[in-house]
Protein backbone atom coordinates (compact mmCIF):
# COMPACT_ATOMS: atom_id res chain seq x y z
CA UNK A 1 0.00 0.00 0.00
CA UNK A 2 1.46 3.56 -0.91
CA UNK A 3 -0.24 6.42 1.40
CA UNK A 4 1.22 10.22 -0.07
CA UNK A 5 -0.25 12.80 2.40
CA UNK A 6 0.10 16.39 2.19
CA UNK A 7 2.57 15.86 -0.21
CA UNK A 8 4.13 19.66 -1.39
CA UNK A 9 6.54 19.95 -3.83
CA UNK A 10 7.81 23.46 -4.92
CA UNK A 11 10.92 24.34 -7.85
CA UNK A 12 13.01 27.18 -7.39
CA UNK A 13 15.11 28.69 -9.86
CA UNK A 14 16.79 31.59 -9.11
CA UNK A 15 14.04 33.81 -7.70
CA UNK A 16 11.43 32.57 -9.63
CA UNK A 17 9.24 29.15 -7.85
CA UNK A 18 7.19 27.34 -9.26
CA UNK A 19 4.37 24.98 -6.96
CA UNK A 20 4.64 21.76 -8.75
CA UNK A 21 2.22 19.71 -6.01
CA UNK A 22 -0.06 21.68 -3.64
CA UNK A 23 -1.33 19.09 -0.83
CA UNK A 24 -1.77 15.79 -2.41
CA UNK A 25 -3.41 13.23 -0.83
CA UNK A 26 -3.18 10.20 -2.52
CA UNK A 27 -3.61 5.96 -1.85
CA UNK A 28 -3.24 3.02 -3.65
CA UNK A 29 -4.11 0.13 -2.34
CA UNK A 30 -1.36 -3.31 -2.91
CA UNK A 31 -2.51 -5.10 -6.48
CA UNK A 32 -4.29 -1.60 -7.82
CA UNK A 33 -3.24 -0.20 -11.29
CA UNK A 34 -3.13 3.70 -10.62
CA UNK A 35 -3.18 5.78 -13.85
CA UNK A 36 -2.40 9.19 -12.88
CA UNK A 37 -3.72 11.18 -15.67
CA UNK A 38 -3.58 15.08 -16.48
CA UNK A 39 -2.14 17.70 -19.01
CA UNK A 40 1.16 18.55 -20.09
CA UNK A 41 2.84 20.23 -16.98
CA UNK A 42 0.40 19.42 -14.22
CA UNK A 43 2.36 18.07 -12.02
CA UNK A 44 2.26 14.16 -13.34
CA UNK A 45 5.84 13.22 -13.37
CA UNK A 46 7.15 14.84 -10.44
CA UNK A 47 4.01 12.99 -8.22
CA UNK A 48 5.28 9.73 -9.30
CA UNK A 49 9.33 11.15 -8.69
CA UNK A 50 8.03 11.67 -5.12
CA UNK A 51 6.81 7.81 -4.74
CA UNK A 52 10.45 6.96 -4.09
CA UNK A 53 11.77 10.31 -3.68
CA UNK A 54 13.73 10.78 -6.64
CA UNK A 55 12.17 14.13 -6.42
CA UNK A 56 12.15 14.98 -2.20
CA UNK A 57 8.91 16.53 -1.19
CA UNK A 58 9.16 20.05 0.62
CA UNK A 59 6.29 18.74 3.25
CA UNK A 60 4.44 15.40 3.98
CA UNK A 61 4.80 12.02 3.97
CA UNK A 62 5.57 9.54 1.12
CA UNK A 63 4.49 6.08 3.14
CA UNK A 64 5.19 2.65 1.28
CA UNK A 65 4.23 -0.80 2.41
CA UNK A 66 3.85 0.81 5.97
CA UNK A 67 7.07 2.79 5.57
CA UNK A 68 7.68 7.12 5.97
CA UNK A 69 10.08 7.49 3.52
CA UNK A 70 10.87 10.54 4.24
CA UNK A 71 13.18 10.53 7.66
CA UNK A 72 14.92 7.52 6.84
CA UNK A 73 18.90 7.04 6.15
CA UNK A 74 20.76 6.99 2.73
CA UNK A 75 21.02 3.25 2.81
CA UNK A 76 17.83 2.17 4.03
CA UNK A 77 16.49 4.46 1.53
CA UNK A 78 18.24 3.16 -0.50
CA UNK A 79 17.28 -0.40 -0.17
CA UNK A 80 13.33 0.80 -0.01
CA UNK A 81 13.92 1.69 -3.56
CA UNK A 82 14.91 -1.35 -4.79
CA UNK A 83 11.41 -2.80 -3.81
CA UNK A 84 9.89 -0.22 -6.79
CA UNK A 85 11.22 -0.21 -10.29
CA UNK A 86 10.39 2.15 -12.58
CA UNK A 87 10.61 2.66 -16.68
CA UNK A 88 10.43 5.79 -18.45
CA UNK A 89 9.51 6.91 -21.90
CA UNK A 90 12.84 6.81 -23.43
CA UNK A 91 13.66 3.40 -22.02
CA UNK A 92 17.08 4.78 -20.34
CA UNK A 93 19.29 1.89 -21.35
CA UNK A 94 22.51 1.06 -21.13
CA UNK A 95 23.93 1.13 -25.21
CA UNK A 96 27.46 -0.47 -24.29
CA UNK A 97 25.39 -3.80 -22.49
CA UNK A 98 23.38 -6.29 -24.07
CA UNK A 99 19.93 -6.79 -23.54
CA UNK A 100 21.12 -9.69 -21.11
CA UNK A 101 23.48 -6.80 -19.14
CA UNK A 102 20.99 -4.37 -19.11
CA UNK A 103 18.89 -6.71 -17.21
CA UNK A 104 21.32 -7.80 -15.48
CA UNK A 105 23.07 -4.25 -14.04
CA UNK A 106 20.71 -4.33 -10.89
CA UNK A 107 21.72 -7.83 -9.52
CA UNK A 108 25.60 -7.27 -10.41
CA UNK A 109 25.56 -4.07 -8.35
CA UNK A 110 24.06 -6.02 -5.51
CA UNK A 111 26.74 -8.54 -5.89
CA UNK A 112 24.65 -11.39 -6.69
CA UNK A 113 26.03 -14.25 -7.35
CA UNK A 114 27.03 -15.03 -11.68
CA UNK A 115 24.99 -18.34 -11.94
CA UNK A 116 21.94 -16.61 -10.11
CA UNK A 117 21.95 -13.57 -12.33
CA UNK A 118 21.98 -15.73 -15.39
CA UNK A 119 18.99 -17.99 -14.18
CA UNK A 120 16.99 -14.98 -13.18
CA UNK A 121 17.74 -12.62 -16.39
CA UNK A 122 17.02 -15.44 -18.69
CA UNK A 123 13.71 -15.52 -16.75
CA UNK A 124 12.90 -12.23 -16.97
CA UNK A 125 13.96 -12.32 -20.14
CA UNK A 126 10.91 -14.88 -21.06
CA UNK A 127 8.51 -12.97 -19.20
CA UNK A 128 9.25 -10.08 -21.24
CA UNK A 129 8.88 -12.11 -24.59
CA UNK A 130 12.74 -11.52 -25.09
CA UNK A 131 14.71 -14.46 -24.66
CA UNK A 132 15.90 -14.29 -28.04
CA UNK A 133 17.34 -10.87 -28.13
CA UNK A 134 19.63 -11.76 -24.85
CA UNK A 135 22.95 -11.32 -27.04
CA UNK A 136 21.24 -8.23 -29.31
CA UNK A 137 22.35 -4.31 -28.07
CA UNK A 138 19.37 -1.75 -27.42
CA UNK A 139 20.45 -0.17 -30.42
CA UNK A 140 18.94 -3.13 -33.14
CA UNK A 141 15.83 -3.23 -31.14
CA UNK A 142 12.84 -1.57 -31.81
CA UNK A 143 10.91 0.90 -29.54
CA UNK A 144 8.68 -2.34 -27.57
CA UNK A 145 11.74 -4.53 -28.13
CA UNK A 146 13.47 -1.92 -25.57
CA UNK A 147 10.97 -0.82 -23.50
CA UNK A 148 10.74 -4.26 -22.67
CA UNK A 149 14.15 -4.76 -21.60
CA UNK A 150 13.24 -1.87 -19.45
CA UNK A 151 10.80 -3.39 -17.73
CA UNK A 152 12.69 -6.56 -17.43
CA UNK A 153 15.77 -4.45 -15.84
CA UNK A 154 12.93 -3.26 -13.58
CA UNK A 155 11.47 -6.07 -12.53
CA UNK A 156 14.91 -7.65 -11.77
CA UNK A 157 15.12 -6.91 -7.77
CA UNK A 158 11.48 -8.47 -7.44
CA UNK A 159 9.76 -5.25 -6.66
CA UNK A 160 6.19 -4.78 -4.84
CA UNK A 161 5.94 -1.73 -7.16
CA UNK A 162 6.48 -0.48 -10.55
CA UNK A 163 6.79 3.43 -11.25
CA UNK A 164 5.72 3.82 -15.17
CA UNK A 165 6.53 7.22 -16.54
CA UNK A 166 4.61 7.86 -19.78
CA UNK A 167 6.23 4.21 -20.63
CA UNK A 168 4.35 4.26 -23.80
CA UNK A 169 4.54 7.76 -24.89
CA UNK A 170 7.54 7.15 -27.60
CA UNK A 171 5.82 4.31 -28.91
CA UNK A 172 3.17 3.39 -31.91
CA UNK A 173 -0.07 2.59 -31.00
CA UNK A 174 -0.04 -1.44 -31.69
CA UNK A 175 3.24 -1.84 -29.62
CA UNK A 176 1.84 0.47 -26.84
CA UNK A 177 -0.85 -2.19 -26.55
CA UNK A 178 1.74 -4.99 -26.10
CA UNK A 179 3.23 -3.17 -23.34
CA UNK A 180 0.13 -2.13 -21.61
CA UNK A 181 -1.04 -5.88 -22.17
CA UNK A 182 2.46 -6.96 -20.36
CA UNK A 183 1.88 -4.55 -17.82
CA UNK A 184 -1.20 -5.83 -17.07
CA UNK A 185 -0.06 -9.24 -17.02
CA UNK A 186 2.43 -8.23 -14.86
CA UNK A 187 0.43 -6.93 -12.51
CA UNK A 188 -1.93 -10.13 -12.38
CA UNK A 189 0.54 -12.97 -11.99
CA UNK A 190 3.48 -10.90 -10.04
CA UNK A 191 1.02 -9.27 -8.08
CA UNK A 192 2.99 -6.33 -8.40
CA UNK A 193 1.31 -2.43 -8.00
CA UNK A 194 1.17 -0.39 -10.68
CA UNK A 195 1.61 3.29 -10.76
CA UNK A 196 1.32 4.96 -14.57
CA UNK A 197 1.17 8.24 -15.59
CA UNK A 198 -0.03 8.89 -19.30
CA UNK A 199 -1.67 12.25 -20.49
CA UNK A 200 -3.78 9.57 -22.82
CA UNK A 201 -7.31 8.47 -21.26
CA UNK A 202 -6.77 5.34 -24.33
CA UNK A 203 -4.08 4.00 -21.69
CA UNK A 204 -5.94 4.10 -18.59
CA UNK A 205 -9.24 2.86 -20.43
CA UNK A 206 -6.76 -0.03 -21.48
CA UNK A 207 -5.39 -1.36 -18.35
CA UNK A 208 -6.06 0.64 -15.20
CA UNK A 209 -8.60 0.03 -12.44
CA UNK A 210 -8.20 3.26 -10.74
CA UNK A 211 -7.47 6.70 -11.75
CA UNK A 212 -6.49 9.94 -10.41
CA UNK A 213 -6.61 13.19 -12.36
CA UNK A 214 -4.07 16.01 -11.91
CA UNK A 215 -3.84 19.23 -12.63
CA UNK A 216 -1.94 22.04 -11.74
CA UNK A 217 -0.34 19.74 -9.07
CA UNK A 218 -3.76 19.00 -7.62
CA UNK A 219 -5.57 16.00 -7.69
CA UNK A 220 -8.80 16.62 -8.77
CA UNK A 221 -10.65 13.27 -8.74
CA UNK A 222 -9.42 9.79 -7.36
CA UNK A 223 -11.72 6.53 -7.41
CA UNK A 224 -12.41 3.89 -9.79
CA UNK A 225 -13.15 5.00 -13.82
CA UNK A 226 -17.22 4.82 -13.34
CA UNK A 227 -16.60 7.45 -10.59
CA UNK A 228 -14.21 9.47 -13.10
CA UNK A 229 -17.11 9.57 -15.65
CA UNK A 230 -19.40 10.67 -12.85
CA UNK A 231 -17.19 13.77 -12.65
CA UNK A 232 -17.86 14.38 -16.52
CA UNK A 233 -19.14 18.03 -15.73
CA UNK A 234 -15.57 18.81 -14.19
CA UNK A 235 -13.70 20.64 -17.30
CA UNK A 236 -10.59 19.33 -17.19
CA UNK A 237 -12.31 15.77 -16.56
CA UNK A 238 -14.28 16.22 -19.17
CA UNK A 239 -11.33 17.09 -22.12
CA UNK A 240 -9.31 14.21 -20.63
CA UNK A 241 -12.34 11.39 -21.26
CA UNK A 242 -13.26 13.15 -24.81
CA UNK A 243 -9.60 13.15 -25.73
CA UNK A 244 -9.15 12.91 -30.23
CA UNK A 245 -11.92 12.53 -32.48
CA UNK A 246 -11.46 8.46 -34.24
CA UNK A 247 -10.57 8.88 -37.90
CA UNK A 248 -12.86 9.79 -40.39
CA UNK A 249 -11.85 7.45 -43.40
CA UNK A 250 -11.12 8.97 -46.24
CA UNK A 251 -14.21 7.65 -48.35
CA UNK A 252 -16.44 9.17 -46.27
CA UNK A 253 -14.31 12.52 -45.36
CA UNK A 254 -14.82 13.43 -49.26
CA UNK A 255 -18.50 13.42 -48.80
CA UNK A 256 -19.03 14.18 -45.29
CA UNK A 257 -21.14 17.47 -45.11
CA UNK A 258 -21.66 19.42 -41.47
CA UNK A 259 -26.08 19.44 -42.19
CA UNK A 260 -28.59 16.60 -42.18
CA UNK A 261 -30.19 16.58 -45.89
CA UNK A 262 -32.28 15.10 -47.93
CA UNK A 263 -31.47 11.00 -48.16
CA UNK A 264 -28.17 12.14 -45.77
CA UNK A 265 -27.39 9.43 -43.08
CA UNK A 266 -25.68 10.53 -39.83
CA UNK A 267 -21.60 9.51 -39.09
CA UNK A 268 -21.77 8.70 -35.38
CA UNK A 269 -19.15 8.83 -32.55
CA UNK A 270 -21.05 6.67 -29.95
CA UNK A 271 -18.96 7.06 -26.66
CA UNK A 272 -19.99 3.89 -24.59
CA UNK A 273 -20.59 3.72 -20.95
CA UNK A 274 -20.84 1.29 -17.97
CA UNK A 275 -24.26 0.20 -18.96
CA UNK A 276 -24.00 -0.37 -22.57
CA UNK A 277 -21.49 -2.63 -24.22
CA UNK A 278 -20.53 -2.67 -27.84
CA UNK A 279 -22.25 -6.10 -28.00
CA UNK A 280 -25.51 -4.65 -26.77
CA UNK A 281 -25.31 -1.91 -28.57
CA UNK A 282 -24.38 -4.29 -32.12
CA UNK A 283 -27.37 -6.82 -30.26
CA UNK A 284 -30.04 -3.65 -30.56
CA UNK A 285 -28.86 -2.90 -33.86
CA UNK A 286 -29.45 -6.09 -34.99
CA UNK A 287 -32.59 -6.49 -33.37
CA UNK A 288 -34.36 -3.31 -34.77
CA UNK A 289 -32.41 -4.70 -38.32
CA UNK A 290 -30.85 -0.80 -38.54
CA UNK A 291 -28.67 -0.66 -41.61
CA UNK A 292 -25.15 0.40 -40.38
CA UNK A 293 -21.69 0.20 -41.43
CA UNK A 294 -19.37 -0.16 -38.37
CA UNK A 295 -16.13 2.22 -38.95
CA UNK A 296 -13.92 2.43 -36.44
CA UNK A 297 -14.23 1.09 -32.91
CA UNK A 298 -12.27 1.67 -29.77
CA UNK A 299 -12.60 -0.52 -26.71
CA UNK A 300 -10.78 -1.31 -24.21
CA UNK A 301 -9.84 -5.05 -23.98
CA UNK A 302 -10.07 -5.48 -20.16
CA UNK A 303 -13.36 -5.96 -19.00
CA UNK A 304 -14.54 -1.88 -19.29
CA UNK A 305 -17.07 -0.81 -21.23
CA UNK A 306 -16.13 2.34 -21.96
CA UNK A 307 -14.89 3.08 -25.70
CA UNK A 308 -15.94 4.61 -29.13
CA UNK A 309 -17.15 3.60 -32.06
CA UNK A 310 -18.10 5.20 -34.90
CA UNK A 311 -20.89 3.69 -37.00
CA UNK A 312 -22.21 5.34 -40.08
CA UNK A 313 -26.33 4.90 -39.40
CA UNK A 314 -27.33 4.09 -43.11
CA UNK A 315 -31.20 3.92 -42.82
CA UNK A 316 -34.21 5.76 -43.15
CA UNK A 317 -35.25 8.90 -40.86
CA UNK A 318 -37.43 6.77 -38.70
CA UNK A 319 -34.92 4.08 -38.08
CA UNK A 320 -32.36 6.59 -37.27
CA UNK A 321 -34.75 8.28 -34.40
CA UNK A 322 -35.56 5.12 -33.48
CA UNK A 323 -31.31 4.49 -32.77
CA UNK A 324 -30.75 7.88 -30.99
CA UNK A 325 -33.53 7.03 -28.88
CA UNK A 326 -32.17 4.39 -27.40
CA UNK A 327 -28.77 5.86 -27.15
CA UNK A 328 -30.47 8.99 -24.93
CA UNK A 329 -32.45 6.21 -23.51
CA UNK A 330 -29.41 4.31 -22.56
CA UNK A 331 -27.54 7.80 -21.19
CA UNK A 332 -24.86 7.06 -23.80
CA UNK A 333 -23.46 10.16 -25.39
CA UNK A 334 -22.73 10.76 -29.19
CA UNK A 335 -21.74 13.19 -31.48
CA UNK A 336 -22.80 13.42 -35.27
CA UNK A 337 -19.44 13.89 -36.30
CA UNK A 338 -21.56 14.71 -40.28
CA UNK A 339 -24.11 13.49 -42.61
CA UNK A 340 -23.10 11.44 -46.17
N1 LIG B 1 13.47 20.27 -11.82
C1 LIG B 1 12.57 21.21 -12.06
N2 LIG B 1 12.88 22.52 -11.91
C2 LIG B 1 11.96 23.48 -12.15
N3 LIG B 1 10.69 23.26 -12.52
C3 LIG B 1 10.32 21.98 -12.69
C4 LIG B 1 11.25 20.90 -12.48
N4 LIG B 1 10.60 19.73 -12.74
C5 LIG B 1 9.33 20.08 -13.09
N5 LIG B 1 9.17 21.41 -13.05
C6 LIG B 1 7.93 22.13 -13.37
O1 LIG B 1 6.88 21.59 -12.59
C7 LIG B 1 5.68 21.49 -13.38
C8 LIG B 1 5.21 20.06 -13.35
O2 LIG B 1 6.13 19.29 -14.11
P1 LIG B 1 5.93 17.74 -14.35
O3 LIG B 1 7.05 17.26 -15.19
O4 LIG B 1 5.68 17.06 -13.06
O5 LIG B 1 4.56 17.76 -15.19
P2 LIG B 1 3.90 16.60 -16.06
O6 LIG B 1 2.44 16.62 -15.72
O7 LIG B 1 4.62 15.33 -15.85
O8 LIG B 1 4.10 17.15 -17.53
P3 LIG B 1 4.43 16.35 -18.90
O9 LIG B 1 3.21 15.55 -19.22
O10 LIG B 1 4.67 17.46 -19.88
O11 LIG B 1 5.65 15.52 -18.65
C9 LIG B 1 6.03 22.01 -14.76
O12 LIG B 1 5.59 23.34 -14.88
C10 LIG B 1 7.53 21.93 -14.83
O13 LIG B 1 8.07 22.95 -15.63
Amino acid sequence: MIELKQVSKTFRQGRQSFKALDNINLRVEQGDILGIIGFSGAGKSTLIRCVNLLERPDTGAVIVNGKDLMPLKVAELAAERKKIGMIFQHFNLLSSRTVFGNVALPLELDGMDKAVIKEKVNRLLQIVGLADKAHDYPKNLSGGQKQRVAIARALANDPHLLLCDEATSALDPLTTRSILQLLKDINRELRITILLITHEMEVVKAICNHVAVIDHGQLLVKGTLNQLFEEKNHPIVEQLIMGKELEVPQTLKDTLQDAPGNGLCPLLEIELNETTSTEQLLDFIHDKKLGYKLYAVETPQYGFNYGRLQVYLKDSEANQVVFLDYLKGQKVQYLIRGYA
